[in-house]
């Protein structure tokens, strides 16, 4: 055995030079054929620093673009589509056209999110509606879509009004019994400011009470689960969630984004990691993927947790038990027990949690972070809208209802122009990112100017990315005008934004086609409850009058201190209470 061995197989070290050589050969034909030779090129875009020495680049310029909301990638010369070259000679289109936006957004079995993306969806929430794919995703659609019916929405509404009474409490208690400076609680440990009694006022970072407020929301609305993350008894599945997902080390990734060697290195690892099997993460080295792995793991076991409860619940005591189905998984396994064949699996329904907690949580307090923040800057518009809930609220003591109904916060104008003007821009997810799985044209409402002339439509070759940026379609002057770049409530009631492929009032925040966002009259009741609660009990002040603030790009954006970039994503403003007789 010992001598065939040696007879037949070569010796290693050459054996190895040989393999890596035609690895690096594969790799600089893959780098030199798809930054000259592939028919994209025509298309322009910004150069990278090495294309701009006429070298071919291999970090590319596109990574980076992605920590910043609106780069140079907002179509101000009315081109649909621009050029960006990823690491190891990758293509990237970011597509602004309409038409294209449409084809691509509702073609979504060509043009599904990247394999990476949609893997480590798939590691961290389960087999979900967000890593559900052609059939699967049409049918969880179907089935989860009745649960999200602005009829079954009005049901939640006492659960958005319960979580947020109990932020509301909480701040009062700040403002009127400042924290020691002792206080070690990071939750509590708000400085409260000089000026004592009944002007007094705490400086509240929203930045770490909205997602505690979103998430009691969605633990409750979502499947009737309580985190007490506002009351500071926090669960261990809440500890979990937010373990995913940590503040400071999102804020120190975008702030210092890799350099381009660790950047074409982080490229080939994960596109190795991406072609192992899921399981095989479990013998990574390392703390971080440990505690990861765990928190994920607890999770998976309370999702699995409380649907076993309540599917128990239904076969004690029949389907009638489910009530009034005042949570989403509750209305979803009613509607999953007349689905016959189609019926989610356990695996699918448990995924579903992690999937309401991973979309519905940050999204949303990014949101009222982002409004709030807006209204401290804009007393006169904070006033008006504070006024217009007033007045609905004593309409609505006098006809002996004790809060205002769904219907009341839809018919608030003011409230609605402020939420609509806050989420155009500063949508919570900057872009969507997709990939085509074939070689093919995509249609463009207008003519695209390349290299080589107009193009009536848009070439795609197979497995180039393609990236629809929300925040930049939003600031479109084309759409909105001159002002586009102004946070302007009064432009939705002078009739703004007319045209476009988006869900939601011609903006692209919520996206558009069978994956658009499925829960966004889910989010808008909820913000619209939540800011009517907080207004009418507090008042909202920058912290300072030099603060600035600016948007970064970790997953979701999110609002960073100028100068303060190391206490990772912060939004402190000056909370008061409002007082009511010189109002
Ligand atoms: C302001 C708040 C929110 C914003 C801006 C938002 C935005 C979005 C966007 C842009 C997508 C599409 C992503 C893509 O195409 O790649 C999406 C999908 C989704 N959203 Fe939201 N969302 C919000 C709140 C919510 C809430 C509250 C829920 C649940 C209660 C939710 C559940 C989902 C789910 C399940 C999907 C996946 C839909 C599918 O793949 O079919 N979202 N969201």
């Amino acid at each position: 055995m010992d001598l065939i061995t040696r007879i037949t197989l070569p010796p290693l070290l050459p054996t190895l030079l040989a393999v890596l050589t035609i690895l690096l050969t594969a790799l600089l034909y893959r780098i030199v054929v798809r930054s000259y030779f592939s028919s994209l090129c025509v298309i322009p875009g910004p150069p990278s620093k090495q294309q701009k020495l006429g070298w071919p680049s291999l970090s590319g310029n596109f990574q980076e673009s992605l920590y910043r909301p609106t780069p140079e990638w907002s179509n101000r010369e009315q081109q649909g589509a621009i050029r960006y070259s990823g690491a190891l000679g990758e293509q990237a289109l970011v597509v602004t056209d309409p038409a294209a936006v449409q084809h691509i957004l509702s073609h979504h079995n060509d043009f599904p999110p990247p394999k990476s993306i949609r893997k480590i969806i798939g590691i961290m929430v389960g087999e979900g509606l967000l890593f559900a794919q052609g059939d699967a995703h049409r049918r969880q659609r179907k089935i989860m879509n009745p649960s999200f019916a602005p009829l079954h929405l009005r049901e939640l509404l006492p659960s958005f009004f319960e979580a947020t009474y109990k932020l509301r409490d909480k701040w009062i208690q700040i403002i009127k019994n400042p924290p020691s400076a002792s206080t070690t609680d990071e939750q509590d440990a708000t400085p409260p400011l000089d000026k004592p009694s009944a002007e007094s006022s705490a400086l509240i970072n929203l930045s770490q009470w909205m997602p505690r407020l979103t998430l009691d929301i969605i633990g409750l609305a979502g499947f009737g689960y309580s985190f007490h993350q506002v009351t500071g008894d926090s669960t261990g599945f809440a500890d979990a969630f937010n373990a995913l997902f940590s503040n400071k080390e999102a804020a120190a990734s975008v702030l210092k984004p890799p350099s381009p060697t660790a950047l074409v290195l982080i490229t080939i690892a994960v596109g190795l990691l991406m072609r192992l099997p899921i399981g095989l993460a479990r013998w990574l080295p390392g703390k971080e993927v440990k505690d990861l792995l765990s928190a994920m793991d607890l999770i998976k076991a309370e999702s699995r947790k409380v649907i076993e409860e309540k599917k128990r619940k239904v076969e004690k005591d029949g389907v009638g038990s489910l009530g009034g189905g005042r949570d989403l998984i509750t209305l979803l396994l009613r509607s999953n027990l007349g689905a016959g064949s189609s019926a989610l699996s356990d695996v699918e329904l448990e995924g579903q949690i992690a999937t309401l907690l991973l979309a519905g949580n940050d999204t949303s307090s990014l949101t009222l972070i982002w409004t709030l923040s807006y209204l401290a800057r804009n007393p006169t518009a904070q006033a008006r809208l504070r006024t217009e809930i007033r007045d609905a609220r004593r309409s609505a003591i006098a006809e002996g209802r004790d809060e205002l109904s769904h219907d009341d916060l839809e018919s608030l104008s003011f409230l609605d122009a402020v939420v609509r003007e806050t989420l155009r821009l500063e949508p919570p997810a900057a872009f969507a990112i997709r990939t085509s799985l074939s070689n093919t044209q995509v249609p463009l409402s207008k003519p695209l100017n390349t290299s080589h002339g107009q193009l009536p439509s848009l070439p795609v070759t197979k497995n180039v990315t393609l990236v629809i940026p929300f925040a930049s379609m939003n600031r479109d002057p084309a759409v909105f005008g001159e002002d586009a770049e102004e946070w302007r409530p009064e432009r939705w009631l002078e009739g703004a934004g007319e045209g476009g492929v988006g869900i939601y009032s011609h903006i692209m925040t919520f996206s558009a086609g069978p994956r658009a966002c499925i829960g966004y009259k889910f989010a808008l009741l909820e913000i619209k409850a939540v800011l009517a609660t907080l207004l009418t009990t507090f008042n909202f002040a920058p912290r300072d009058s030099t603060t600035e603030y600016f948007p970064r790009t970790a997953i979701l954006t999110r609002p960073l201190v100028k100068g303060e970039e190391d206490e990772g994503f912060k939004c402190e403003l000056r909370v008061g209470l409002v007082d009511e007789e010189a109002e």
